[in-house]
């Protein structure tokens, strides 16, 4: 039997000294403790783009600048119970601070210190993918 489809959309984004925003997946939901990229389920209504900034806003109290949403990677990954399709969007503007207002848990890190961290399954290519891709740790010396 085939599983159903799930279209997410999710975005890294990077701060002035190159460290991007993970969370944590909170109690009582699903891979619960596991981290991950800010982002959610894309609803009938909007776009992937629409969902990232949606999710930022409720999520984070962010407000992301539709534009600047770059496509990065995406990854199209078999769960258990579900079919995974998730792009992941780099974002280097936004206004506001980042502060969990679900109850997750959020860190700043390098990308070669998140692919350290215990992601949900699906991130973990692009966790990778990130540290391969983007520079890591300071740029310059102090
Ligand atoms: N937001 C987000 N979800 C991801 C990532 N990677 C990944 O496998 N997922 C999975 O995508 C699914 C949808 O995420 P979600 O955050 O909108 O959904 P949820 O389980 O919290 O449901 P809910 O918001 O309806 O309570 C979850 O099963 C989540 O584990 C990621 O980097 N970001």
């Amino acid at each position: 039997m085939s599983k159903p489809l799930l279209l997410v959309a999710a975005a890294a984004l990077i701060d002035a000294d190159g460290r991007v925003l993970v969370t944590r997946r909170p109690a009582g939901k699903a891979h619960a403790g596991k981290w991950e990229f800010p982002g959610g389920k894309v609803e009938a209504n909007e776009t992937p783009e629409q969902a990232v900034n949606r999710e930022l806003r409720e999520e984070l109290g962010l407000e992301p600048c539709e534009r600047c949403l770059q496509p990065f990677s995406f990854t199209s990954y078999a769960y258990d119970d579900f079919h995974l399709f998730m792009p992941l969007y780099l974002c280097r503007q936004w206004d506001g601070f980042a502060q969990p207002k679900e109850g997750q848990g959020i860190k700043w890190l390098y990308p070669n210190q998140i692919t350290e961290l215990d992601l949900v399954e699906a991130d973990i290519e692009l966790a990778q993918e990130l540290a391969d891709r983007l520079p890591s740790g300071r740029r310059f010396a102090v």
